[in-house]
């Protein structure tokens, strides 16, 4: 079943598009990467499958539906974003916020009315490894702190369909590894959808199952990792010149990024023939 649709999807902040004629599918239980250069479009994309921004002309459809067709909340419960940021609230707790964060299922008068809110939020404190800073003020956080309890906010909503804009910002290599595995098994366990902006391309290729390269505008490609990450895709997208090996232990690609291509006409060449 088909989880998100772009149909066509143009944006502009008010310049030039940024994305001009996006289409993109993604079915229900997919954990789809989506990489490219800085400025690209990667979080505007995100922010238009969340509903946060209207394309300019183009339609998201979610579960075949029109966005537009749903209230915000009820887009809330099917769709989870992992924040930029934390609410610059004075003196809120992470257990707090991952409580009362659980925005979709609020009453009318702002109270929790879900009998299992609690529950769902210690679960998820528990699951993104936070439990242990439930207690602690959000501003006193590290960075990477910080980010892991974004996460919890995200995963506590329990929406079927998972959207995380820079999820391994700020992590050390232990904990970006571990977020990954823990996002790799929501989506087994739970079968959620992730749609997940990933800066390291290798990440994305041991990790995604479809690897979607944004470029000018469009989907420049489209597939499982090994398809879809080489070193042509090294130039034409990031402009880099790089070999692209195959990591025996887990059977995927794996960079190994050289030089930037000069800018220019050498954008979009092809990469070098690997050296010894
Ligand atoms: N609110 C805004 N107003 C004007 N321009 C914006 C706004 N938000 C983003 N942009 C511009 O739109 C372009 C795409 O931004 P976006 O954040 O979607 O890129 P990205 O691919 O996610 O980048 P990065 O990898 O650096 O996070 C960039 O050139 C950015 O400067």
């Amino acid at each position: 079943m088909t989880a998100i649709e772009a149909r066509g999807l143009t944006y502009s902040y008010g310049g030039d598009p940024v994305l001009s004629g996006v289409d993109l599918t993604v079915s229900s239980g997919e954990f789809v990467a989506l990489v490219g250069v800085n400025g690209c479009g990667k979080s505007t994309l995100l922010r238009m499958f969340a509903g946060l921004l209207r394309p300019t002309t183009g339609t998201v459809l979610l579960d075949g539906v029109p966005l537009t067709g749903f209230s915000r909340r009820e887009v809330a419960r099917r769709v989870a974003v992992l924040h930029q940021t934390l609410p610059p609230v004075p003196g809120l707790t992470v257990r707090q916020l991952v409580r009362q964060g659980r925005y979709p299922t609020r009453g009318a008068l702002g109270m929790l009315w879900e009998p299992d809110a609690g529950h769902h939020a210690d679960q998820a404190l528990d699951l993104t490894g936070v439990a242990h800073l439930a207690d602690r003020v959000l501003d006193t956080l590290s960075g990477g702190e910080r980010q892991r309890v974004r996460l919890a906010l995200a995963v506590a909503q329990r929406a079927p369909v998972l959207l995380l804009d820079e999820l391994t910002a700020h992590l050390d290599i232990r904990h970006q590894l571990e977020v990954l595995g823990l996002v790799r098994e929501l989506r087994a366990t739970r079968g959620l959808t992730v749609v997940a902006v990933l800066h390291e391309i290798d990440h994305a290729a041991r990790f995604a199952e479809r690897v979607v390269a944004l470029h000018g505008g469009r989907v420049h490609a489209d597939g499982s990792p090994g398809r879809v990450i080489t070193p042509e895709l090294l130039a034409e997208v990031f402009g880099v010149a790089g070999r692209v090996v195959v990591d025996e232990l887990h059977g995927t690609p794996r960079c190994l990024p050289d030089h930037p291509l000069a800018p220019g006409p050498a954008h979009g060449a092809r990469a070098p023939a690997p050296t010894e």
